[in-house]
């Protein structure tokens, strides 16, 4: 830093050019040194911890840069335990963002002060051309109100005929698919088989049809496809803060507007082809309850919101609830792991479906396996790092201070496997930490958030997952190809296993066939 504040006292002396450049590298030298060792907009907080590497202006973007992206979660556990449970970073375009792994800090940031910690202008422009101004991207009135159409969307009543009419039906593609495999002794993804079943159940609940995607699990499905790319592109925004400019050079806003185009496109047809239908056609899907719902002024939702809210909902149940599923059958089936979990959970499904297909009645009774999927969630969560910007300047229950401005960011990765939270065996994977023992409260397991905005669709992707377990348990047994393999992970907005999770299956005897 010194060298550099030198060298600009020199070229200022010295500088035979015209007083603009002096002026110029002023200016700049004198940036460069209000923002020494933080990013450009950034409050300077000599009373945090923050990693080394911290540049002028810049911040620790060129660190951040310098980490591979499947080594990211354990780049941020390390400076954990470096710095311990606060510390933070400065970026460019974000400013301050103070990382925090209590469960105290963060059950005040996300419940106790809830109204002070918001999404921010910054997350809702990442997102905007996609989801708009749905549930997710949203604050404050405009969020409330959705929340409460889509806390009524679901109910014990809707959870029994989504079971019945949804989940059972598509699950059945599943094992098709997987009764296939079997029968022609070859491998099967089952990342992509998850995926394909989380999407198909999407569309029947949301449009009251499944997109196909499980009629073929090889064949491409375009909307399917789109709405991959697009978070791709969402993701590659969340991770770079000049995008706005970069995105416009190399093409990829061109194609993020064709692709949020044809997503949006989709939904409209949908919407066009209901009401020309009659508005009151008896339907018991998402559509139809946003179609009927209303907002604070007790006006129907405008077409564009409720688009916004179908593209939400899709964006949220869709990979979340699949990727949960891949991890969850890996750290079952890979090398190592305790064979007896498995023979429980083959058990218990014989034992509570008797052959038959499951029910939403069914589900509470699969304690086990629901262990497993909580416990697979624990470890491996989807949804595995998270903010919010601080609307008015605050201090946290551990006397740090948060600054109107600053970001507050937590990751579950971390704090689901930490060891001061969750014991000295945090990071094994151990269902039977669920049994005879009280639920973790949402602040100690946030795998699906916590406070007013905690995850609207946890329920629904319990039991969406439950059937789909249950039925394939029910069916076959599964192996690993490669049961030694350590699959890394790609930073996303859910969390994809790379290189996907192949399987080979074998009907089991005795076991019910379709
Ligand atoms: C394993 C599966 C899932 C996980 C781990 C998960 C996790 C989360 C998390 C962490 C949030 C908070 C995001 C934030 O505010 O920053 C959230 C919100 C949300 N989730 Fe989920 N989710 C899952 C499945 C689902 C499903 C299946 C649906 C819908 C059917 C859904 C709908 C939503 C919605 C609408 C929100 C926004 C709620 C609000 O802002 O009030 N999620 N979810």
């Amino acid at each position: 830093m010194l060298v550099l504040v030198s060298f600009f006292e020199y070229v200022l002396k010295h500088s035979t050019r015209s007083n603009g450049l002096k002026v110029l590298l002023a200016v700049s030298a004198y940036y460069v040194y209000k923002y020494r060792g933080h990013a450009i907009g950034a409050r300077r907080r000599l009373d945090l911890k923050q990693p080394k590497g911290a540049v002028p202006l810049l911040g620790h973007l060129p660190l951040l840069a310098s980490v591979p992206l499947d080594e990211f979660y354990e780049f941020l556990e390390k400076q954990y335990n470096e710095h311990g449970p606060v510390w933070s970073i400065s970026l460019p375009g974000f400013g301050r963002m103070i990382q925090i792994d209590s469960p105290e800090n963060f059950e005040h940031v996300v419940k106790t002060n809830f109204a002070n910690y918001g999404k921010g202008k910054l997350f809702r422009d990442i997102v905007k051309d996609t989801s708009g101004y749905g549930i997710f991207a949203s604050d404050g009135a405009r969020w409330k109100f959705q929340r409460q159409l889509a806390v009524n969307i679901f109910n014990a009543e809707a959870f029994r005929e989504y079971t019945r009419s949804v989940f059972v039906v598509v699950a059945k593609e599943v094992i098709g698919n997987l009764g296939k495999a079997a029968d022609e002794g070859t491998v099967i993804d089952l990342q992509t088989l998850m995926l394909h079943f989380t999407m198909d159940t999407f569309g029947a609940v949301t449009f009251g049809e499944s997109f196909g995607c499980l009629d073929d699990v090889n064949r491409k499905v375009q909307f399917a496809e789109a709405v991959d790319d697009v978070l791709e592109i969402t993701v590659g925004r969340l991770q770079n803060p000049l995008w706005k400019i970069t995105h416009r050079l190399d093409g990829t806003a061109k194609r993020a507007a064709y692709l949020n185009n044809l997503i949006r496109s989709y939904a409209q047809n949908h919407l066009d082809k209901r009401r020309q239908e009659g508005h009151h056609a008896k339907k018991n899907d998402f559509l139809q309850f946003l179609m009927e719902g209303r907002d604070d002024n007790d006006q129907l939702l405008s077409d564009e919101l409720i688009i916004d809210n179908i593209v939400t909902f899709m964006i949220a149940a869709r990979d979340t609830t699949a990727h949960a599923l891949t991890w969850m059958f890996y750290l079952l089936l890979r090398d190592g792991s305790d064979p007896e979990v498995v023979d429980r959970v083959v058990r218990e499904t014989d034992e509570v479906l008797g052959g038959e297909d499951p029910t939403y009645e069914t589900h509470k009774k699969q304690k086990y396996t629901e262990a497993c999927f909580n416990e697979a969630l624990r470890v491996f969560p989807v949804v595995p790092r998270n903010l919010r910007i601080c609307e008015s300047d605050d201090i946290l229950p551990d006397g740090t201070k948060v600054y109107a401005g600053e970001w507050v960011s937590w990751s579950s990765y971390v704090m689901n496997r930490s060891e001061s939270i969750w014991g000295s065996d945090a990071k094994e994977y151990k269902p039977s930490r669920w049994l005879n023992t009280e639920k973790p409260s949402p602040s100690k397991f946030n795998t699906f958030h916590a406070g007013p905005r905690i995850c609207v669709g946890q329920q629904f992707a319990t039991i969406e997952a439950l059937t789909v377990i249950g039925m394939i348990f029910q069916s076959f047994n599964l192996e690993l190809e490669d049961p030694s393999r350590v699959p890394k992970y790609r930073p996303s907005l859910a969390f994809p296993m790379v290189g996907g999770l192949n399987v080979r299956v074998t009907r089991r005897f005795g076991g019910a066939t379709l």
